[in-house]
């Protein structure tokens, strides 16, 4: 047991404590601590793996706990992470045998806290490991049940449950809990997808080809944000269901885009570098730090054909001319329930009223873009969601009260093959256990000439 794993274990306390007292987002703090600290591999992946693990399973590792404490709302929070972390170890983790985690834990302790301290953390950890866990058998509510085991919110279970069943809602709820894929899309402007294998390869990282998108690649072995290819503009990290709104969107070369949600531009990217160069992508967002966002991986891919504005996208009617864009695109501000693999604070943060108060900036959106879409144009409509009121739901409202638009059920043929089976009427609903993607939504919508 050396210092630096003690500091390991240290870090994700305390990253814990930061994430759930909403200092940041847990991505953005891991990283900071990853590089404050220079963790090597080894240790960048302990510290992953116990944050996001921890995060995942919080709701189980409580339940699991809470026979054990005897004054919980005394026990101080970093006490309660720090428990938590190890319980985590002890039931998740094969890796490490409990004596380590418990001993370590109870250093922890003393060097935070005090000796006192330190004889409650062994107390609770040893009286867990003697006596077992509690069964989750006595919870009979199966919905109750599926919210804990899975450490998913009652209220989300609830619901999905209800618009998808309790199958599909269960292998929603597990998928979440393993790690995501790292995917990237290959910039074709630039390279070929086996080049940037080949590429990638001889740094050192372990590729593979995606099984549904022929651009995607899927990276088996290390971070590839941080390889020479990635500066040198070869690829974008993104999500493969992501990927699948420039085929809805289908551009043409030479052709008006307007991206009206742009903002990292991971999907303009991806429709200029379709363009091969030519016509024009107008990105808008609304906050001037992310429209720099776009800019910077606009120029890391030697994209020419993106143009950025700062902008209101509910008042774009105001400042762009009205049916002058081939397509556009509305990717939504949304829940994001689609990605809670890659953002699991999300699941103890995120409230019901969020999705009624999205819904209605969705309809906003929708009804101020749709009057720039030229006649027989196509408009397309995405989130990273899965829930109906800010898909299905918000797209037939627009509809019942925009007849110059239709759904576009071509939209099946464009897509790849794998995906094309899970088109319906214009619609896309992508699930995570699909295909181990994010849980995406896309609507595709045509203009009547
Ligand atoms: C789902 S994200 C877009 C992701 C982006 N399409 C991509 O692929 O990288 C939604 C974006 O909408 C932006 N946004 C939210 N409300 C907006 C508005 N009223 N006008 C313009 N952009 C807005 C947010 O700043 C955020 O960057």
């Amino acid at each position: 047991m050396t210092n630096k794993r003690k500091n390991v274990r240290e870090a994700a306390m305390d990253l814990l404590e930061a994430i759930e007292k909403n200092q940041s987002y847990s991505n953005l703090l891991l990283n900071s601590t990853i590089e404050k600290n220079k963790l090597s591999t080894v240790d960048t992946g302990l510290l992953t793996e116990l944050t996001y693990g921890t995060l995942q399973r919080r709701m189980a590792l409580d339940y699991f706990l809470k026979p054990f404490i005897k004054n919980s709302k005394k026990t101080e929070s970093w006490v309660h992470q720090l428990l938590r972390i190890t319980l985590y170890q002890m039931v998740y983790l094969d890796k490490i045998p409990d004596r380590a985690a418990i001993y370590e834990a109870v250093e922890i302790a003393k060097k935070r806290g005090h000796k006192g301290i330190a004889g409650m953390v062994n107390g609770v950890l040893r009286n867990i490991q003697r006596q077992g866990l509690p069964s989750l058998d006595e919870v009979s509510n199966p919905i109750e049940r599926l919210s804990i085991e899975t450490s998913h919110p009652e209220w989300l279970v609830k619901r999905w449950v209800n618009q998808f069943g309790f199958d599909k809602t269960k292998e929603m709820c597990e998928i979440n809990l393993t790690a995501p894929l790292q995917t990237a899309r290959v910039n074709l402007t630039k390279t070929t997808v086996r080049e940037c294998i080949e590429d990638l390869d001889e740094e050192g990282f372990q590729i593979e080809k995606s099984p549904i998108i022929p651009e995607a690649i899927r990276s088996l072995k290390g971070n590839i944000a941080f390889s020479k290819a990635f500066n040198k503009g070869l690829f974008t990290i993104q999500d493969e269901s992501s990927m699948l709104v420039s085929y809805a969107l289908a551009a043409n070369k030479n052709e008006k885009i307007l991206d009206a949600c742009a903002a990292p531009g991971g999907k303009s990217t991806h429709i200029a570098e379709k363009m091969e160069l030519t016509g024009v992508v107008y990105s808008l967002d609304l906050h001037e730090h992310k429209v720099k966002l776009i800019n910077a991986n606009a120029s890391r891919l030697g994209l020419g054909n993106i143009k950025t504005m700062v902008m209101d996208s509910r008042k774009a009617g105001e400042h762009l001319e009205k049916e002058s864009f081939d397509r556009v695109l509305l990717d939504a501000p949304c829940s994001g329930l689609g990605v809670m693999r890659r953002k699991p604070d999300m699941k103890y943060t995120k409230k019901e009223e969020d999705i009624y108060q999205l819904s209605t900036i969705q309809q906003n959106l929708l009804d101020s873009v749709s009057p720039l879409v030229k006649k027989g144009g196509i408009l397309v409509y995405s989130t990273c969601t899965v829930d109906k009121e800010e898909n299905e739901n918000t797209v037939s409202k627009f509809l019942q009260e925009h007849s110059e638009f239709d759904l576009d059920d071509t939209m099946k043929e464009r897509m790849p093959e794998a995906i094309q089976p899970l088109v319906t009427d214009g619609y896309l609903q992508i699930f995570p256990q699909d295909f181990g993607s994010d849980g995406f939504f896309i609507a595709c919508l045509r203009k009547k000439v």
